[in-house]
């Protein structure tokens, strides 16, 4: 048996970026985001990263991970890897506090650790032979560009808090976006202004807008905006499940021909599981429906399968793992299903992980979804992949063809140590706009 590298350093670094006060059905967006960086060495002298969502949980499991990892050959990521995910089963069986409903994000925090160790250990491997990672993933690279879509916010308006927003004052010579992505948009002509900005910056073809925040009449009508002036474009709706199985037939079944599809429009009510309601939402209006919330792991996977319930699964590899997603690519190509990818706030290491996922996946997909926008210019890698024409284009360079910019990286990692909440809460922003507003994943946002 030849051997192979060794990992002489697992660091585990979490970082913060700025973020707008983009709104959703857990609240607005605190005005910094958080993740956490995977840096391994090996003995090759080559760095292996990944990127996944901060959590106080996660980077517990990745710091414990530590003596496990280090002094392994990276022959052996397999094991590796599941030897994290038996670990973080036990982890998983502990009693947990009982949540007001789940928060989209909530499911999966804990697979997020195996994923992030798996893409890090990826891209070593990658290194080693000299190949992308997306050659490593099931079927191989089946093409160097992946469609990306344009993830539209409603913006509540930062100026009614004293949290540390930027500006984004406008300024001559710079693109209108990075100015708009900053400023208050409620209305459709707003958020068609917002669409126009990113579509003339990034070349995107299709849209989604992030629902559950006003009244889902109000959300539909900014829909028919966006088809009106982008009749070309694919566009979807997301509320997060916030929507009944009653309104979410009565807002979409009218909609054929601008919804192309219809992003967790229910979810679990009176004793049905959200698999059961998307099932029957799609026999109702014969809309195609898509989800990262009721099909998350295998076993939610089988029993949506069996119901019928998804069309376009969103698998992200920071949860579903970039390999696991990759399978699930394999499977919507087999069962005439199509593979998407649901996206969180996120920096150009997971970019790089949405390229590499999407290049190996078999079939026909659907743009994917990608938050990056609203963080573009926070680059924590040097030359990250850009959005042009709607698409990311992989860089041809093995491994993810990532290099971590430290300087960067030390900056970030100071700001995620400043703050006061480093974990993710929505809830926290939101108290400026609703005082004493709490989560409630039945009721959008600013319907109390
Ligand atoms: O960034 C957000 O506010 C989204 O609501 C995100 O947290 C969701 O997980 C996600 O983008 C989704 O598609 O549900
Ligand atoms: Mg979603």
């Amino acid at each position: 048996m030849s051997d192979t590298p060794k990992i002489v350093e697992m660091q585990v670094i979490p970082v913060a970026g700025y973020d707008s006060m983009l709104l959703n059905i857990a609240g607005a967006h605190n005005c910094y985001f958080t993740r956490i960086l995977l840096v391994l060495k090996d003995s090759a002298g080559h760095t292996g990263v990944g990127e996944a969502p901060a959590t106080g949980v996660v980077l517990k499991i990745l710091n414990d991970a530590i003596p496990h990892i280090v002094g392994q050959e990276i022959g052996i990521m397999n094991q590796l890897v599941s030897d994290l995910h038996k670990r973080d089963l036990e982890e998983n069986r502990q009693p947990k506090p009982v949540l007001p409903g789940l928060r989209p994000w909530d499911l999966e925090r804990h697979h997020n650790a195996v994923a992030v160790l798996e893409t890090a250990l990826l891209d070593l491997m990658g290194q080693f032979l000299n190949q992308p990672v997306a050659q490593l993933l099931g079927p191989g690279k089946q093409r160097d560009e992946v469609p990306v879509l344009g993830y539209l916010f409603y913006i509540a308006d930062r100026q009614k808090t004293d949290l540390e927003y930027l500006e984004g004052k406008a300024q001559a010579g710079q693109h209108p976006w990075y100015h708009l992505r900053h400023q208050e948009a409620m209305s459709h002509e707003k958020v068609v202004q917002l669409a126009e900005a990113a579509q003339d910056k990034y070349g995107f073809k299709d849209f989604k807008l992030k629902g559950g925040v006003q009244a889902g009449e109000v959300e539909i009508e900014t829909v028919r905006a966006l088809k009106k002036r982008f009749p070309q474009a694919r566009i979807t709706v997301d509320p997060n499940a916030s929507w009944s199985l009653e309104q979410a037939i009565s807002l979409c079944k009218d909609m054929h021909g601008i919804l192309s599809y219809v992003e967790d429009p229910c979810g679990a009510e009176q004793g049905f599981s959200g698999r059961e309601t998307l099932a029957e939402f799609k026999r109702a209006t014969g809309l195609p429906v898509a989800t990262n919330m009721i099909a998350n792991d295998w076993r939610q996977m089988s029993h949506a399968l069996q119901l019928n319930a998804i069309d376009i699964p969103l698998a992200d590899p920071h949860y579903w793992s970039m390999r696991g997603a990759n399978t699930i690519g394999t499977l919507c190509n087999a069962w005439g299903l199509t593979l998407g990818c649901h996206s969180n706030n996120h920096f150009d290491v997971s970019l790089a992980m949405l390229a590499h996922l999407g290049a190996a996946a078999p079939g026909e997909i659907t743009p994917f979804d990608t938050h990056w926008i609203w963080q573009e210019g926070q680059h924590l890698t040097k030359n990250p992949l850009q959005i042009k024409d709607g698409k990311l284009a992989l860089n041809g360079l093995p491994g993810l063809g990532v290099e971590l910019d430290m300087d960067a990286v030390g900056i970030a990692h100071q700001r995620y140590n400043t703050l006061r909440h480093k974990d993710r809460d929505d809830a926290i922003a939101m108290q400026y706009l609703i005082r004493g507003w709490a989560f409630d994943g039945k009721r959008a946002t600013l319907v109390r």
